[in-house]
């Protein structure tokens, strides 16, 4: 079965007085079905650009892009609209971009359902069902300005469910949140991938948000350059332990990129001597620089 999202040499380049930026530089990923994963990534590093794109809002200077089974450069506009509404759905950072604030919990689900053509009758009992499955029923007749920063994201995260979407994209969910409350809604995108089987696709720049999921890309530059996987051991005593592996992604042409860490800890840079050993790969610091090599 092919990756529920998968991009392959994404290019995006934006033109602005005459400066051509690269934010998207062949970037190359998939995430399978059900999985719950994270993209981080610095200020610039074209994770919005990434989102822009996967959401269906902006279109690739090159590349693919495929989500739940759409190719995203090839669909129509009424084919976009129906994939905006009913394929993904979207947390955004801001929680004013989520809710509409003269609307309750229930009135803002019930919208994003009239959007679907949902029947009227069954919109609350829908609403109501997905305020229970984020754990905040008591909520329902509550406008925005009424909660917590993490209860607005919570009604947001339910409203993105409103249509059963397939995909759930999160942009920075927790940005604007303290500790406990980014807590509470991490737990939420949790139940939504564990119970629902919803695809979640978190996007920050936000490194501690790595503990939270199973699986954590790194973007730089416009393309992707580490993977954290992180697994729950048990040893023979019963006790629990996570451990994180890390990987670097090679792409077709044989590129990786060094973490930066690791450049600073040996001071890699600009020529490195590699060594092909029997099972493995060499870097090693050199004093050489390029224009004198
Ligand atoms: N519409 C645009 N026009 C010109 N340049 C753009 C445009 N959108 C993004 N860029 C540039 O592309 C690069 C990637 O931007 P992007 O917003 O995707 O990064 P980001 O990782 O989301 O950053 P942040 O966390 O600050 O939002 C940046 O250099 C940015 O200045």
């Amino acid at each position: 079965m092919s990756p529920h999202i998968r991009c392959t040499d994404l290019v995006r380049i934006f033109s602005a007085e005459g400066v051509e930026v690269q934010a998207l530089q062949g970037l190359t990923l998939a995430i399978e079905r059900g999985e719950l994963t994270a993209i981080i990534g610095a200020s610039g590093s074209g994770k919005s650009t990434l989102l822009s794109i996967l959401s269906g809002l902006d279109v690739p200077t090159a590349g693919r892009a495929e989500v739940a089974g759409h190719d995203l450069l090839a669909m129509t506009a009424r084919e976009r609209t129906r994939y905006r509404r009913h394929t993904v759905g979207f947390v955004w950072q801001q929680t004013s971009r989520n809710l509409l604030p003269y609307l309750t919990a229930v009135e803002n689900i019930a919208t994003a359902l009239s959007v679907s053509h949902t029947p009227r009758r069954t919109r609350r009992s829908r609403a109501t069902e997905l305020l229970e499955l984020m754990d905040i029923a008591n909520l329902a007749d509550r406008r925005p300005a009424q909660m917590s920063g993490g209860q607005q994201q919570r009604v947001a995260i339910a409203v993105a469910l409103a249509n059963s979407p397939e995909v759930i994209f999160a942009d920075e969910p927790t940005g604007e949140l303290d500790e406990h409350n980014s807590q509470l809604v991490f737990d939420a995108l949790r139940t939504v991938n564990v119970e629902l089987g919803t695809t979640v696709l978190i996007v920050t720049h936000d490194q501690a948000v790595s503990a939270q999921v199973r699986r954590t890309l790194q973007i730089r530059d416009g393309r992707m350059s580490t993977e954290v996987h992180r697994s729950t051991r048990t040893d023979e005593h019963g006790n629990e332990s996570t451990h994180a592996e890390e990987y670097a992604v090679l792409d077709r042409v044989g590129r990786l990129q060094l973490p930066e860490e690791y450049l600073r800890a040996l001071a890699l840079r600009d020529l490195v001597r590699l060594e092909l050993e029997p099972d493995h790969v060499e870097v090693h610091p050199t004093a050489l620089r390029k224009d004198t090599a």
